[in-house]
């Protein structure tokens, strides 16, 4: 199977936070945080798997700090793991200061699932080289959480 590098389909997008990004406490709307998070996963999964794509899930989603009116934030996703028909894509999001640095205000995984022309899963033509011990470790930990995924889904729907 021919493989593809994480750099491959690694995907950042930009948002210079305007008014209408706001919420009534004057931070960055968690739902349209989430909405450019789901963008960026769904690029990234395209982008590995080269099929059309669908979000199957978003989890561990978690809002470490709030952004503001004319705050940039920088939005970054790459691929941890890929299954059969199944990736998991970690995103990462960052205020961006003035002076280059980036302070951390979400991470989440989400898992993509590539589709043939009917909306059926069907297997990712692509696996994907580990270069690195971090993508390695990576990859571990990404196993480790769809097996709770698994476990989680057994006890809820
Ligand atoms: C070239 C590039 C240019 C770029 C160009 C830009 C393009 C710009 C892109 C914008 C991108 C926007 C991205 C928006 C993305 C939406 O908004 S998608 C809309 C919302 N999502 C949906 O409607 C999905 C609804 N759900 C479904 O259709 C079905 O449940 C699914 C996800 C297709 C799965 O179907 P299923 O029959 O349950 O399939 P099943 O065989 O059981 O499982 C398939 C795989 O999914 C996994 N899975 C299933 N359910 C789950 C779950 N809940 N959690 C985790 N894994 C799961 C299974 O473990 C399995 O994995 P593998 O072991 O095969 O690896």
């Amino acid at each position: 199977m021919k493989k593809k590098r994480v750099q491959d389909s690694i995907t950042e997008q930009i948002h210079f936070l305007k008014y209408e990004d706001i919420n009534g406490e004057g931070r960055l709307f968690g739902g349209q945080l989430v909405s450019w998070i789901d963008e960026v996963a769904g690029t990234v999964a395209k982008r590995h798997a080269a099929t059309p794509i669908t979000t199957a899930s978003i989890d561990n989603l978690q809002f470490k700090s709030a952004a503001y009116l004319n705050d940039l934030v920088v939005i970054i996703g790459h691929v941890t793991y890929v299954g059969n028909t199944s990736m998991e894509v970690r995103v990462d999001s960052y205020v961006e200061g003035i002076d280059g640095l980036r302070r951390p205000i979400n991470r989440a995984f989400l898992t993509l699932v590539a589709l043939d022309d009917n909306q059926l899963p069907i297997p990712i033509p692509y696996g994907l080289l580990i270069e690195n011990e971090i993508q390695q470790l990576e990859w571990d930990n990404a196993k480790k959480r769809i097996d709770l995924r698994k476990h989680r889904q057994k006890e809820a729907f």
